[in-house]
């Protein structure tokens, strides 16, 4: 990945606090990342909601479902890479401290969302800035599917969740929601964190 993608990162999350990156994979890497959660398919379960020791499942509030990252696997193992990358660089260039990235595959049926939440209630938890990193190649506006994230002037952004695209955002900043996928919804989603005190 070029250096200046970094960059922009860092650049982003120590001003508006949020970016949206066509490009972070190429097609073709994408592309390998989806096929290889496709064959995995099966593995998928249904993604709970609320911290750890509160842990539930709501239809009502998100439907999509998740499988952890397979660290045996070349596509799996080049996305690691790139946000190891990424996690570094914020360490240096901003000084997070982020000391590890939680994460994996999520998938949305056709008609799945999530409802508008918050990542981190200030101070709530170790998540510090969220990373979403798209999979679906011809993501068209009427598939629905956007992330709309809630900016601090009151406006939202929809972000189509197009094949390579990675967003970044603090986590404890921005209310966000995922709007009904009207096609199957493929990605990536993680989180830096820093040490529980
Ligand atoms: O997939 C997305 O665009 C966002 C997912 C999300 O908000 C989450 O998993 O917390
Ligand atoms: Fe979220």
């Amino acid at each position: 990945m070029h250096a200046d993608l970094y960059t922009a990162i860092a650049d982003a999350l120590a001003g508006q606090g949020w970016i949206a990156l066509p490009g972070f994979l190429s097609e073709a890497e994408a592309a390998a990342l989806l096929a290889h959660a496709r064959e995995r398919r099966e593995g998928f379960s249904r993604a709970g909601i609320g911290r750890e020791g509160l842990h539930q499942l709501n239809a009502a509030i998100r439907s999509d479902e998740v499988l952890w990252l397979d660290k045996e696997d070349a596509a799996d193992q080049l996305a690691l890479m790139r946000l190891e990358a990424v996690r570094e660089m914020l360490n240096r260039d901003l000084y997070l401290g982020l000391v590890e990235l939680e994460c994996h595959l999520a998938v949305y049926p056709e008609g799945s969302f999530y409802a508008r939440h918050i990542d981190q209630h200030r101070n709530q938890d170790t998540r510090v800035v969220t990373i979403v990193l798209y999979l679906n190649p011809d993501w068209q506006p009427e598939h629905g599917g956007q992330l709309r994230l809630y900016l601090d002037d009151g406006s939202h952004q929809d972000i189509q969740p197009e094949a390579g695209k990675l967003v970044v955002f603090m986590s404890d900043r921005f209310e966000h929601e995922v709007l009904p996928a009207r096609r199957e919804r493929w990605s990536l989603t993680g989180w830096f964190r820093r040490r529980k005190l």
